[in-house]
């Protein structure tokens, strides 16, 4: 199962941790190092594909990516990665991927803590002109991510609860 994988991993650390919203906290869930093995990944990819109900998925860069490969070949849904900040090169673009217009799309997120790096996907999806409703995470650190999604018109669901890891 995902959770004793992800416990026997090591990939829930102790410790004093900050996190991406600036919070601290004694102990963090490195869900990026346990999805470089490639079991834990297609764990990870099998259980959100049975989870995604949009056509297409999207996340914000770094964490999400495999696991938007992993879902998108498994399920052929195609996939949009979210830029955490404008590319100031290239294509200037802050997403990779296409988001037609009243498309609706489902993001997908490694953990979810605050939930503000969900929101800002959702923000730049709705403001080219696509449709989130749904969110999904490997694991839920319970911290308020849920409540704050559900008031921007989002559904949080997550593989693990982190109570479930202590
Ligand atoms: O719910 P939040 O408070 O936004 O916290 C969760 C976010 O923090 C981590 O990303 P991070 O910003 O560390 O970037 P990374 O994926 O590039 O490592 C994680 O991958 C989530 O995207
Ligand atoms: O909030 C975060 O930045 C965060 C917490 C955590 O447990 N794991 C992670 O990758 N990010």
């Amino acid at each position: 199962m995902l959770k004793e994988d992800l416990i026997n991993s090591g990939a829930i650390k102790f410790g004093d941790f900050v996190l991406t919203s600036g919070k601290r906290s004694g102990y963090y869930i490195d869900i990026k190092s346990a999805y470089t093995d490639p079991e834990i990944l297609d764990e990870i990819g099998l259980e959100i594909s049975g989870m995604v109900k949009s056509g297409k998925i999207a996340g914000m860069e770094l964490g999400s990516v495999p696991i938007l490969v992993s879902v998108s070949i498994k399920t052929k849904r195609p996939f949009v990665i979210i830029r955490k900040d404008d590319l100031k090169h290239g294509t200037r673009k802050r997403y990779i991927g296409s988001i037609n217009l009243n498309e609706e799309i489902d993001i997908i997120d490694d953990v979810a803590t605050t939930g503000g790096s969900i929101m800002k996907a959702a923000e730049i999806i709705r403001n080219n002109g696509g449709i989130v409703k749904r969110a999904i995470c490997v694991v839920d650190r319970e911290e308020g991510a849920a409540e704050m999604l559900k008031e921007n018109n989002i559904e949080l669901y997550s593989i693990i609860k982190a109570s479930e890891l202590r």
